[in-house]
């Protein structure tokens, strides 16, 4: 097993002068205008990862469908609308933050297992790309919504290949255990009725078969099955195809390297795809955005207990709740830079929240920190912000971003008031004197 992952290997995050910087601001300086907890993310990390997944494409008509549910802040949207990115959404709300932030329709799809008639018809009037379906009812209710409204909505079938894998439990997705998509035996008699259906055009077939994968095995297996079935529908059932909709899933670097990296995952989508003639569509989430960001805290306490050394932050469960949900390992890096030959404490890193399961780290073994110095919460770009919440009435950390010496907050950390203000009264609470 490799040694966990060091802080130097944080691409946009390292050390300069002794003190942790992103790209050319001291976080620290971030940490006294925003405040701590706070999101910081790197323009320059999160272009260079869309440059990089587009360049493994290169000579094969694609199209980058940028998974919004991983970071869906609009500046982090912009800035790959502005090279050329779409988005792949699975709500209104991931809609509108796409269209707001400037991605147009046309390379907008649209995934999901519970698509409402209000978001069809909010999403066919925007004009969007294509229909992620995932079952026989949903696309019964497409065809009806598309037909009363005269349009015609392009539908990819999302297949469930039925590989697993290999990912953590609470995020595999391609199985015929997992909700998501058609089963693979019954998805040629969905694509003869979507064609017999008004105001629907088969246009694709589409898989996801989870998050984080470390493997490239299993895409092999799934995009294989993928690609035959495509070509059973269309020189069997002559259906026409313009697009293979392949899905997320690449999986980052967290505590060890992955052994799939992007250029044997792109090999293994190349190999499939030999000769297809429709354009491939991929929607990664994670890997554009996960090494962009850190949660910057401040250390509140370190608490000396008989069996354990607790280091106490100002960021919690509410802000990065992927280690209590999955378990998930993510880096904490002091801001000051360790002296050499510093020693290690063996340490769990907690927050405020009344829960046990507040954790950011457990027995995590690293340079001894203080009261008042900065953490770095590494590789938090990705299902950070997006899965918080105001547990405990804890106000959402604003937002980042970092690009050269200049840095901006994207999003403010919303005042006391605002956060209560939405909450009423029932009427019968409110006493007249
Ligand atoms: C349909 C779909 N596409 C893309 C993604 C993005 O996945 P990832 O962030 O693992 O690339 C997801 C999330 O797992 C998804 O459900
Ligand atoms: N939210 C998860 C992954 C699920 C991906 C969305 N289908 C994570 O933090 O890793």
């Amino acid at each position: 097993m490799p040694p966990a992952r060091p802080p130097a290997l944080l691409d946009a995050f390292a050390y300069q002068a002794g003190r942790l910087h992103a790209e050319g601001v001291p976080l620290s300086k971030i940490a006294d205008a925003a405040g701590t907890p706070c999101w910081v993310y790197s323009h320059g990390a999160l272009e260079s990862r869309y440059r990089a997944f587009d360049a493994a494409f290169a000579g094969i008509p694609h199209l980058i469908c940028y998974a919004l549910k991983a970071n869906s802040n609009q500046a982090v949207i912009k800035t790959f609308a502005d090279l050329g990115a779409g988005a792949d959404i699975v709500s209104e709300g991931e809609l509108r933050r796409a269209l707001a932030a400037g991605v147009p329709p046309e390379r907008i799809v649209f995934a999901g297992v519970g698509k409402t008639a209000a978001e069809m018809a909010v999403a066919l009037d925007a004009g969007i790309l294509q229909f992620n379906v995932e079952s026989d009812q949903e696309l019964e209710r497409l065809s009806q919504v598309a037909s009363q409204m005269g349009r015609t909505a392009g539908v990819a079938l999302r297949v469930n290949p039925d590989v697993d894998a290999g990912t953590h439990a609470k995020i595999t997705t391609g199985t015929a255990e997992n909700k998501f998509g058609i089963e693979i035996d019954q998805a040629r008699a969905v694509a003869a009725r979507t064609a017999a259906l008004p105001g629907l055009k088969l246009s694709g077939i589409a898989m996801h078969i989870g998050s984080q994968l470390t493997s490239v095995e299993p895409y092999r297996q799934a995009f294989a099955r993928l690609v035959d079935f495509a070509r059973m529908l269309m020189n069997e059932d002559g259906h026409k195809l313009e697009r293979l909709d392949l899905g997320g899933g690449l999986g980052v670097h967290y505590q060890h390297a992955p052994p799939v990296d992007l250029a044997s995952y792109c090999a293994a989508a190349r190999e499939a795809l030999a000769g297809f003639p429709g354009t491939v569509v991929l929607e990664p989430g994670r890997w554009m955005v996960a090494d962009a960001g850190i949660l910057l805290a401040r250390v509140q306490y370190v608490k000396r207990g008989s069996l354990k050394t607790f280091v106490i932050l100002d960021a919690a469960m509410n802000d990065l709740i992927r280690p209590a949900l999955y378990d998930a390992w993510h880096p904490v890096i002091p801001v000051v830079e360790p002296a050499a030959g510093h020693g290690l404490e063996t340490v769990d890193v907690v927050g405020p929240i009344c829960e046990s399961s507040d954790v950011i780290a457990t027995g995590r073994s690293m340079p001894p920190v203080a009261q008042g110095e900065l953490v770095a919460i590494g590789v938090a770009g990705a299902y950070g912000a997006v899965m918080a919440s105001t547990y405990n009435s804890r106000p959402l950390a604003p937002e980042v971003m970092v690009k050269g010496g200049a840095f901006s907050v994207v999003r403010s950390r919303p005042s006391y008031d605002e956060m209560i203000a939405s909450d009423r009264l029932a009427p019968w609470q409110i006493h007249r004197t």
